[in-house]
C-alpha cells in the first residue's frame, strides 16, 4: 500500500473520530462555541512522587501551523468520502483560540490541568490527539530522566538511545525532553543541531573490530580527534583494554585530550574500580570513566551502593523507551461548553471509579507555597474567580478522601499557568533547554524528600478548593437527578 499523498501537514495526526465529531458539530451548528478543555494525567509515571511536564515548544509549533493543506482536503474527500461542504469548512480553519498551560520543567502531579484550551468546540476536538501525543511522551521522558539524574546527582548523564528510541522523532524529542529532566548531552547529533543540546560520544566496538588491534584502532582514532574516550572491553577489559588505553594516551601525551575510557559490558562495579586504580597509578587521576549497558535508575543505585567508580553514565534504552512504564496515560477531557444563550456551563464525566470523576468548570491552577521554609504545601486547584493569592488563610482536602484536610496560613499561591497562546497567536517565547532545565532542578527544591524518593514516595497533596469541590459536586447531584428521573420515567 502506498499513498499519493504528501505528507505536507499535521493536521490530520488525529483520530479518525475528532474529525467524524467536528463534522457533527459543523453539521449542527455548534461547531463555533465556546469549550474548555483540560489536559492531565491520573497516575504519576514509574512510581515516582512527581512528573516533570515538557511537550509546549511542540505543542505550541503545532498550534502555531495547524491547518488543513490541499492534500489533507483532497484525501478527505477522495479517500474517506467526506463532502464539499463541510471540507470547505476544514479548508480555512486555523487555532484561533487560547492556550494556558504550565512551562516546560515545571512539577507536575496527576490530576491537576498541565494545560487548558479555551477554543471553538471543532478546534479543540480536532487538536486532542496531537497535545495528547505530544505530553504523553515528552513528559514521560523528561520524568524518567529526572529520576535518573536524582540518582546520579553530580556525575554527568549522556542521552544514549536513538538506536533504540521508538522511531526517528522519538530519538530527537526524546533527547530533548530527556535534558529538561536533568540530562547533560546526546549522542543525537540532529537533536544537537535543532535543539541546541550539547553532544557528546565516545566510539563503538566497531572501531576497535576494523583495526587489527585496540593499540591500532585507539590511534587511528587520536589522530583525526583531540578529545578521546577509548572503548576498552571489546576482547579484555583489564587485560588488554585499560592497559592499551594508557599507553596509547602516554605515548600522545598532550597531543590528545585524553578524556577517559568507557565499559560497556561486564561486572561494572569491579571493573570501574579496577580501572580506577589502573589509572590512577598511571598518573591519569582525572581520566573519566564512562559506563553504559541497560543501564537504568536501579542498576545505578545498586552500582553506586556497591562503591563503582563511574563519572560519566551513557544511558539508552531503558531512557528513551521509559522501559518499565510506556505510557503516562494524560487524557484530554472537556470541563465546560458554552450553551445556546453564550453562557459557559459546566459539564463532567461521571465514572463509578471516583477518582475519574472530572472536575467540571473552568479553574486554575495553585501551588501553595510555605513562605517560612519555601517547601511546596501542595498544589490548589480553584475555580476560576477565586483569587488565593490575596487569602490569608486556605483549606486545603484531599479530593477523594476529604477528611484528610489542613489550614494553610502564610503562603505564596504561585499561578501554575501562563497564558501562551491568545487569540490563536502564539505569545510565548521558549526559553533556552538549558532554563528550563535549570527550572525543573531548581524547582525540586520546593519538594520535601518524602515526595522526591524514587520508592514508595508519599503522595504530594493536589487539592481542591472548598468552592471547587461544591461546583463538582452540585453537577454530580445535576446528573444524579437526570439519571434518577430518566430511570423513573
Ligand atoms: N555490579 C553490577 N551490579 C548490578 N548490575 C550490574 C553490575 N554490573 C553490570 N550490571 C548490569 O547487569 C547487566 C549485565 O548485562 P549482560 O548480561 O548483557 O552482561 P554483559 O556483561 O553486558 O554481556 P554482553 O557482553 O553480552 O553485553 C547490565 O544491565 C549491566 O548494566
Ligand atoms: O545499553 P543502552 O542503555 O541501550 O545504551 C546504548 C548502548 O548502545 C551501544 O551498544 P550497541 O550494542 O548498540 O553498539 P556497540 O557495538 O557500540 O556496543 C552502547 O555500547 C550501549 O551499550
Ligand atoms: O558515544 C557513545 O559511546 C554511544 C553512542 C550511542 C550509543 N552508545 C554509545
Amino acid at each position: 500500500m502506498s499513498s499519493i499523498y504528501s505528507d505536507d501537514s499535521l493536521a490530520l495526526h488525529t483520530d479518525l473520530y475528532q474529525i467524524n465529531m467536528t463534522e457533527s458539530y459543523w453539521a449542527d451548528g455548534i461547531h463555533e462555541r465556546k469549550a474548555v478543555f483540560e489536559l492531565f494525567f491520573r497516575n504519576l509515571p514509574f512510581g515516582n512522587g512527581y512528573a516533570i511536564f515538557a511537550g509546549l515548544e511542540r505543542i505550541l509549533d503545532y498550534l502555531k501551523d495547524f491547518h488543513f493543506s490541499e492534500s489533507d482536503i483532497a484525501y478527505l474527500k477522495e479517500e474517506l468520502g467526506f463532502q464539499d461542504d463541510f471540507l470547505s469548512y476544514l479548508k480555512g480553519l486555523r487555532f484561533t483560540g487560547d492556550v494556558y498551560s504550565m512551562v516546560e520543567g515545571e512539577l507536575v502531579f496527576a490530576n491537576e490541568p498541565i494545560l487548558r484550551v479555551e477554543t471553538t468546540l471543532a478546534e479543540a476536538q480536532l487538536i486532542e490527539t496531537a497535545l495528547l501525543n505530544i505530553v504523553n511522551f515528552q513528559t514521560l521522558i523528561a520524568t524518567k530522566a529526572s529520576r535518573i539524574k536524582q540518582v546520579v546527582k553530580d556525575d554527568v548523564v549522556m542521552e544514549f538511545g536513538s538506536r533504540r528510541a521508538h522511531e526517528m522523532d522519538a530519538a530527537v524529542w526524546g533527547a530533548r525532553a530527556a535534558v529538561i529532566g536533568g540530562v547533560e548531552a546526546t549522542s543525537n547529533v540532529r537533536a544537537g543541531k535543532r535543539f541546541g543540546i550539547p553532544v557528546a560520544g565516545t566510539h563503538a566496538h566497531s572501531l576497535v573490530q576494523a583495526y587489527k588491534s585496540e593499540y591500532e584502532a585507539f590511534h587511528s582514532y587520536a589522530r583525526r580527534h583531540k578529545d578521546c574516550v577509548f572503548l576498552v572491553d571489546t576482547y579484555n577489559t583489564l587485560k588488554i583494554g585499560i592497559p592499551t588505553a594508557i599507553q596509547v594516551a602516554k605515548e600522545l601525551g598532550d597531543k590528545i585530550n585524553f578524556i577517559g575510557i568507557r565499559l560497556d559490558s561486564g561486572d561494572i562495579a569491579f571493573l570501574s574500580k579496577e580501572a580506577r586504580r589502573m589509572l590512577d597509578n598511571a598518573g591519569f587521576t582525572e581520566a573519566k570513566i564512562v559506563v553504559s549497558n541497560d543501564l537504568d535508575e536501579y542498576t545505578i543505585l545498586n552500582l553506586k551502593a556497591q562503591g563503582a567508580k563511574v563519572d560519566v553514565w551513557g544511558i539508552g534504552t531503558k531512557l528513551i523507551t521509559a522501559y518499565d512504564q510506556p505510557a503516562l496515560g494524560a487524557v484530554y477531557k472537556i470541563v465546560a461548553i458554552e450553551n445556546e444563550k453564550g453562557e459557559m456551563e459546566d459539564t463532567i464525566k461521571i465514572s463509578s471509579n471516583v477518582e475519574k470523576v472530572t472536575t467540571p468548570g473552568q479553574k486554575k491552577l495553585y501551588r501553595i507555597i510555605d513562605r517560612e521554609n519555601g517547601k511546596a504545601e501542595g498544589d490548589y486547584i480553584t475555580m476560576y474567580d477565586e483569587d488565593p493569592t490575596t487569602e490569608k488563610r486556605i483549606k486545603m482536602f484531599h479530593p477523594v478522601h476529604t477528611f484528610i484536610s489542613k489550614f494553610v496560613t502564610n503562603f505564596d499561591a504561585v499561578n501554575l499557568h501562563t497564558k501562551v497562546v491568545e487569540g490563536g497567536n502564539v505569545i510565548y517565547t521558549n526559553p533556552d533547554l538549558n532554563e528550563m532545565r535549570d527550572y525543573a532542578h531548581n524547582n525540586l527544591h520546593l519538594l520535601w524528600d518524602e515526595y522526591k524518593r524514587s520508592l514508595n514516595p508519599e503522595e504530594y497533596p493536589v487539592d481542591l478548593s472548598q468552592k471547587c469541590w461544591d461546583n463538582k459536586m452540585r453537577n454530580i447531584r445535576e446528573v444524579q437527578d437526570k439519571v434518577d428521573e430518566f430511570s423513573t420515567r
